[in-house]
């Protein structure tokens, strides 16, 4: 059973704060990025891996600071991801993040996540996030795999027209959702057999 609420954030109304630049530090900001190449990020770490400092360097709303995390750096921060190699030290900062109620994930102990990071795949505005509950990040990659092949190129075509038709209807509320749900119903029609 996976009780996770999937929510999809606007990350550049948020300020995001990423504790570590070692390995797992750079895979969670390029996921950041990815999704969202508008949020505004600071990282704190001793040593910054140099791919950290390369995108940092490219964009402005991208904040290194170069040394271990302080308590202090929790000011002003909606969001947090903790990957430093101190096990404990994350724990730590996840406690006084918590007392802040900032929503944090801790990349090495998914039992005090407030949130995890998901598998994600992407056909232009279409956005499909898979999750396993922190079972298997590796199937939740795969599963990407296979979804982004199955799923067909031309849904952004489709996904603008039904825009289209969504702007243009008028009358009530009821109505438009009958008129959508009718225009709709092929994708989920059952194939008959055809002989
Ligand atoms: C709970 C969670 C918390 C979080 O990080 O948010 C978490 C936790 C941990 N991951 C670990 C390992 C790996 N993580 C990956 C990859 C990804 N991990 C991601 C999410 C999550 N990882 C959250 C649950 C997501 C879910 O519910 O499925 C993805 C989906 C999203 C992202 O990170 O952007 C991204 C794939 C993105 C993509 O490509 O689509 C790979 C594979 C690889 O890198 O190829 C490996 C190695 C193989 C393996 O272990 O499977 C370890 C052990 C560390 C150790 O042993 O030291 C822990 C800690 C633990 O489980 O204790
Ligand atoms: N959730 C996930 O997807 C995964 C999680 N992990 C876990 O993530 C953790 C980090 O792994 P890596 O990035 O590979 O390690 P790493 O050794 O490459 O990087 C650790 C970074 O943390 C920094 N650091 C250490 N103490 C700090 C402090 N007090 N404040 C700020 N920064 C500090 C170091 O300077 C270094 O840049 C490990 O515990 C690992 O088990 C590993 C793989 C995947």
């Amino acid at each position: 059973m996976n009780d996770l609420f999937p929510i999809f954030i606007k990350l550049e109304n948020l300020q995001t704060l990423i504790v570590g630049g070692g390995y797992v530090g750079l895979e969670k900001i390029t996921a950041v990025l990815q999704n969202s190449p508008n949020a505004n990020i600071t990282l704190v770490s001793p040593e910054i891996r140099f791919e950290i400092r390369e995108i940092a360097e490219a964009n402005s709303r991208i904040n290194l600071i170069e040394r271990k995390f302080s308590d202090d750096d929790l000011a002003g921060q909606d969001l947090m991801i903790v990957a430093t190699n101190d096990k404990e030290e994350n724990k730590r900062i996840a406690r006084i993040a918590r007392k802040k109620h900032i929503l944090t994930n801790v990349a090495d102990t998914p039992d005090i996540c407030d949130f995890y990071l998901s598998s994600v795949v992407r056909k232009g505005n279409l956005k499909v996030a898979i999750s396993t509950n922190g079972m298997s990040p590796t199937l939740a990659k795969r599963l990407k795999e296979v979804l982004g092949e199955a799923l067909p190129d031309n849904l952004e075509t489709a996904m603008e027209q039904l825009k289209a038709v969504r702007d243009m209807l008028k009358g009530d509320f009821a109505q438009k959702v009958d008129e959508l749900n009718r225009i709709t119903a092929v994708l989920t029609e059952k194939k008959t057999e055809t002989k």
